[in-house]
């Protein structure tokens, strides 16, 4: 049986020690295979396939193949993504009834732990897959992303109890702060939600103001943080080493 992404609910006021994940962003097949030999024998915790980067995404067959070649490689849960261009990700050749098909497939292939699936797609879309990745176990991220800007404390409240409306197992929020209070912001927002929501929360300030984020967002109840590999996936992202060093200082330590 899928076990999921196993990621942590948060328990009172106790920091969690969040899960790290770095994004496999190749553009190719050589490329994917080139991240992962560089990358299987790090403590990576979870690896996540950007599959909105890859130059074959319209062959689903091929998808789910390499999706079982990173699962036999890197040995780790995997988180099966396909970012929007609306939301920060690359431009793809297939419509939304096509992504919705590849989704199916990789849920049913028993390769990905875990599928990130955007609140801005449609109702039905997500239930569909949700119910499908529920029967096997799979975690279903329900993500937003913001690049441009931190919306407020409400708004970003509602997006987290929209996920969990729509039966998120992992709610998920990516915001671009304009300054050091919109860091302010998500960290407050984490620090209120993951204590008043049941699944676990995972959050991100991008860019250079957010990076603190990244490195610190356990201690506000985040439960993973995406660290760069080979290549970053987002702005703001460390190198996996620097990340997993901070991360064991505050444990020892909290
Ligand atoms: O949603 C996220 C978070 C992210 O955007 C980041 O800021 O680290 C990176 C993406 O690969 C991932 O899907």
């Amino acid at each position: 049986m899928n076990e999921g992404l196993q990621l942590a609910v948060r328990d009172n006021d106790k920091p969690i020690d969040p899960k790290v994940c770095v994004p496999l962003v190749g553009k190719s097949h050589e490329a994917l295979q080139h991240e992962m030999n560089q990358l299987k024998r790090t403590t990576v915790d979870i690896f996540e396939w950007r599959v909105d980067h890859f130059e074959n995404i319209s062959d689903v067959n091929m998808v789910v193949r390499i999706a079982e070649e990173i699962q036999r490689e890197t040995k780790r849960p995997l988180l099966f993504t396909r970012r929007s261009e609306a939301e920060g990700g690359q431009r793809i050749p297939i419509d939304e009834a096509q992504v919705v098909k590849l989704y199916e497939a990789l849920i049913t292939s028993g390769y990905v732990h875990g599928v990130d699936i955007e609140l801005r797609q449609a109702e039905k879309d997500i239930f569909h897959l949700s119910k499908q990745a529920n029967q096997q176990g799979i975690d279903v991220v329900l993500s937003y992303h913001n690049f441009t800007e931190t919306p407020s404390e409400q708004v970003l409240e509602e997006k987290l109890n929209a996920a969990v409306e729509r039966g998120a197992d992992v709610a998920k929020v990516a915001v671009m702060p304009q300054s050091l209070a919109d860091v302010l912001t998500l960290f407050r927002v984490t620090e209120k939600m993951s204590r008043n929501i049941p699944i676990p929360l995972i959050s991100m300030a991008m860019g250079e103001n957010g990076m603190v984020s990244r490195l610190a967002g356990g201690v506000f109840g985040s439960a993973l943080t995406f660290a760069s590999g080979i290549q970053t996936s987002a702005p703001g992202q460390l190198p996996v080493a620097d990340v997993e060093q901070v991360l064991r200082i505050l444990n020892r330590n909290m």
